[in-house]
């Protein structure tokens, strides 16, 4: 049987990425830093996902795991040194942490199973991150392993088309939706053909500046204006006319310059970016889709790329900035980049607030958008 190592076995982690292996007959051993994720796998000794298909809701108890935490006496070596997949659906601050511990395992495997070789998958919505994750995985190798590491361990990033969602990251109940499959960056090491929901492509970082924008943007913008709106789900926010008109927009002009920008066809970009109804409603959290919009609203990001590339094509961006405004506007209490954001905004006003956490330059258009749709 095949193993595969889940680091970071919150929502995504345990909701697609263990009940897709699971489903597939792989071994599952979750790794995960908060202690009170394994504590729940093994006091329930199973979690259940909602798996919302187009044409069913599939209700999936998963038995056949192993759950460890990030121990200082690395009580997950053994399993480690059985895997020949590691999926890592990890926030992008995590990965330098998760690294630093896993160095140990791969010293380790490096001595035990010189001959064997390893894939890891990242799921993050970042781009651009991989060559600063390889960085941080060979950081606190020894040079020996550090040369293995490079002959036979690959690091491919991903792009996750699918929501998945628990109140925590340590629930046992989770929902997921299930109507795309994972895009991971081609080749890999093993052999992962027998996996549903998994497809190798090419063209990564171009497809997942894309999917960014063209899925994330509008999504966050349901986000942002619905937490404005005093909701807690997207499907209420989904519900709202006044927001679903913005989104309209954003979504027609966001599409009219990914197309003018990207050698991409329509039916390219629709296969990319379509997500099927499913069976049933995703009670997904404006808390999850929202957090951190620091990041979100980063140049290059969901909002802001998706307004840079309007700007560069002469497209008309002003829902996009509706969408950006919002997300300034964005004051959730438990999201600490949320908080930090409203203090810098309340400490440097909203323009320098804009500049800096876009990275544009005051006199940009998109930046006297945003402060007047702010102020409106
Ligand atoms: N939930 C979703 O639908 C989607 C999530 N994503 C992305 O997937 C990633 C994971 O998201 P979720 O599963 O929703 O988050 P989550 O917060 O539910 O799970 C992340 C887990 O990683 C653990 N973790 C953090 N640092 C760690 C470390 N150093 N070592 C081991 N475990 C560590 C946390 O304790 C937590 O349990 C994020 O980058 C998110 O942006 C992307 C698309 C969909
Ligand atoms: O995972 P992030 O980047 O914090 O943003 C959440 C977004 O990711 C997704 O879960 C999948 O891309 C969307 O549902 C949501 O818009």
């Amino acid at each position: 049987m095949k193993n595969v190592l889940i680091v970071g076995a919150g929502r995504l982690g345990k909701g697609f990425v263990g009940e897709t292996f699971d489903n597939a007959g792989w071994n599952i051993t979750f790794l995960d830093k908060d202690p009170r994720v394994s504590e729940e796998l093994l006091k329930h000794g199973c979690y259940y996902v909602k798996v919302h298909r187009v044409d069913e809701i599939q209700n999936r108890t998963v038995k056949n795991f192993q759950a460890f935490t990030c121990d200082e006496a690395y009580s997950c070596m053994e399993a480690f040194l059985e895997t020949d997949v590691i999926v890592l659906p990890l926030y992008p601050e995590d990965f330098e942490e998760a690294a630093e511990y896993l160095a140990k395992c791969f010293e380790e495997f490096f001595k035990v199973h010189p001959e064997r070789k390893l894939t890891m998958i990242c799921i993050t919505n970042k781009n651009y991150l991989i060559p600063g994750i390889t960085e941080a995985f060979k950081k606190d190798l020894s040079q020996d392993a550090r040369n293995w590491f490079d002959q036979n361990v690959v690091i491919r990033d991903s792009i996750i088309r699918r929501s998945t969602d628990a109140s925590s990251n340590y629930d046992v109940h989770i929902d997921t939706v299930a109507v795309n499959s994972l895009l991971i960056q081609q080749p890999v090491n093993n052999d992962i053909s027998d996996v549903e929901w998994m497809e190798l492509t090419d063209k990564i970082e171009m497809l997942k500046d894309i999917k960014v924008i063209a899925v994330n943007g509008p999504h966050a913008t349901l986000a942002y204006m619905g937490y404005l709106k005093g909701y807690h789900t997207i499907p209420e926010s989904e519900a709202d006319p006044e927001i679903a008109q913005v989104v309209k927009e954003v979504v027609e002009e966001l599409t009219e310059a990914v197309m003018k920008e990207y050698p991409i066809t329509p039916e390219e970009l629709h296969n990319l970016v379509y997500f099927a109804p499913a069976q049933g409603v995703l009670p997904d959290s404006i808390y999850r889709v929202g957090y951190d919009p620091i990041r979100k609203l980063s140049k290059g990001d969901r909002l802001t790329g998706a307004a840079q590339l309007c700007l560069k094509h002469g497209v008309c961006f002003d829902a996009i900035a509706k969408g950006m405004a919002a997300g300034f506007k964005y004051a959730e209490p438990r999201d600490a980049n949320a908080q930090k954001l409203q203090k810098e905004i309340k400490e440097l006003g909203i323009g320098q607030a804009v500049c800096k956490y876009t990275g544009l330059e005051p006199d940009s258009p998109i930046v006297q958008r945003v402060i007047e749709e702010y102020n409106r």
